[in-house]
C-alpha cells in the first residue's frame, strides 16, 4: 500500500464551544485548504456568540504532552498558536517550539474576544512579547493587539504601518496589523511589513455583524499555505481572499456576534 503524502498543519489553541473560533476554526479552516489538521489545546472555553461564561485552563503538563505526542510521531509543516490564555501556557509553548524546532509559525496573539471577554492574563502579554513573537514567521496582531503590544494609539492606516514597524522590531520575521478593528473602509485593510516591504493588504470589505472567528480562521489559513509550500506574503494573500469568501457566506446563528462560513457553500479551492 502507497502512503499517502498531506501536509500537515498542528494548531495550539482554545476550545470555543460555540464553533466559531479557537480550535474549532481552525480545524475547520485546515480541512478547508486540504491539510491535516493536529491540535494541542491550551483551555477551553464556554462560549457562545453573545459571550465567554467562563474559562478552564489545562494544566501545563497536558500542553505539553500533546504538542510533544502528534509532533513526535505525525510530524508537522506549520504551526500555529492562537489564545494561549496565560503565562505558564505561553512559556511551555515556547519551551516546545523550540525543543522540536518548528519552522513555519504563525502567531496569532490573542487577547480579547469579539464579544469584549478577556482571553489573556495581564501579567501574560510581556511573555508573548518577549518568548513567542521572536519565534514567529509571521505575528497578526489585531488593532487592539497592536496598541497593546506597542503603546501606540492605533486610529490611521499611518499608525498601523507604525505599529507594524515596531512589532516588527520584536523579533518576528514578519508582521501583519489587521484592520478588522478599525472605523469604516479599514476594516478590511491590513498591513503587511517584513522588514523590507511594507504592503497594504486590500480585500471587499463585507457589510456583516457576523464577524466571529475572523482572526483564527485567517491565521489558520495562513498556516495551512505554508504547510501547503507557499512563500509568506502569498500565504497571506490567499489567507485573506479566504477569509473575505468566509465573511460573505458568515452564518447568521445565535443572537449575538456569527461565525463566518469556513464552508458555507462549499467553495472551490
Ligand atoms: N467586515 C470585513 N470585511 C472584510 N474583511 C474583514 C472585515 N472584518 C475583518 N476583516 C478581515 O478579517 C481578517 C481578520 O482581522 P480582524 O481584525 O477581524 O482579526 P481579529 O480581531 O483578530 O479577529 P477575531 O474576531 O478572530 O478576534 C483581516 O484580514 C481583516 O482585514
Ligand atoms: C477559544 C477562542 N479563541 C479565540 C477567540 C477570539 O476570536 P473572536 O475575537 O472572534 O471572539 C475566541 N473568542 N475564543
Amino acid at each position: 500500500m502507497t502512503r499517502t503524502i498531506v501536509p500537515v498543519a498542528l494548531t495550539i489553541a482554545g476550545s470555543d464551544s460555540g464553533g466559531g473560533a479557537g480550535i474549532q476554526a481552525d480545524l475547520k479552516t485546515f480541512a478547508f485548504h486540504r491539510v491535516h489538521g493536529i491540535s494541542a489545546l491550551t483551555c477551553v472555553t464556554a462560549q457562545n456568540t453573545l459571550l465567554v461564561a467562563r474559562v478552564d485552563a489545562l494544566p501545563v503538563e497536558a500542553v505539553i504532552a500533546q504538542i510533544a505526542a502528534v509532533v513526535t510521531d505525525i510530524g508537522v509543516q506549520a504551526a500555529k498558536t492562537g489564545m494561549l490564555l496565560n503565562k505558564q501556557i505561553i512559556e511551555a509553548v515556547a519551551q516546545q517550539i523550540e525543543v522540536f524546532k518548528l519552522q513555519h509559525l504563525v502567531v496569532d496573539p490573542v487577547m480579547v474576544s469579539r464579544t469584549g471577554a478577556q482571553l489573556l492574563d495581564d501579567d501574560a502579554v510581556a511573555a508573548l512579547r518577549n518568548l513567542l513573537i521572536p519565534k514567529a514567521t509571521i505575528v497578526t496582531p489585531n488593532r487592539y493587539e497592536a496598541q497593546l503590544l506597542t503603546n501606540l494609539q492605533i486610529n490611521t492606516l499611518d499608525e498601523m504601518r507604525i505599529a507594524a514597524q515596531q512589532i516588527y522590531q520584536m523579533g518576528a520575521k514578519a508582521v501583519l496589523v489587521k484592520g478588522g478593528g478599525m472605523e469604516g473602509n479599514l476594516r478590511s485593510i491590513d498591513i503587511w511589513f517584513d522588514g523590507q516591504r511594507l504592503e497594504t493588504l486590500k480585500t471587499s470589505l463585507v457589510e456583516t455583524k457576523n464577524t466571529h472567528g475572523t482572526g483564527c480562521t485567517l491565521s489558520a489559513a495562513i498556516a495551512a499555505n505554508l504547510a501547503i509550500g507557499k512563500d509568506s506574503l502569498s500565504a497571506v494573500r490567499q489567507a485573506k481572499d479566504y477569509v473575505t469568501t468566509a465573511l460573505k457566506h458568515s452564518l447568521d446563528i445565535g443572537s449575538g456576534v456569527g461565525p463566518v462560513g469556513h464552508f458555507f457553500p462549499i467553495l472551490e479551492i
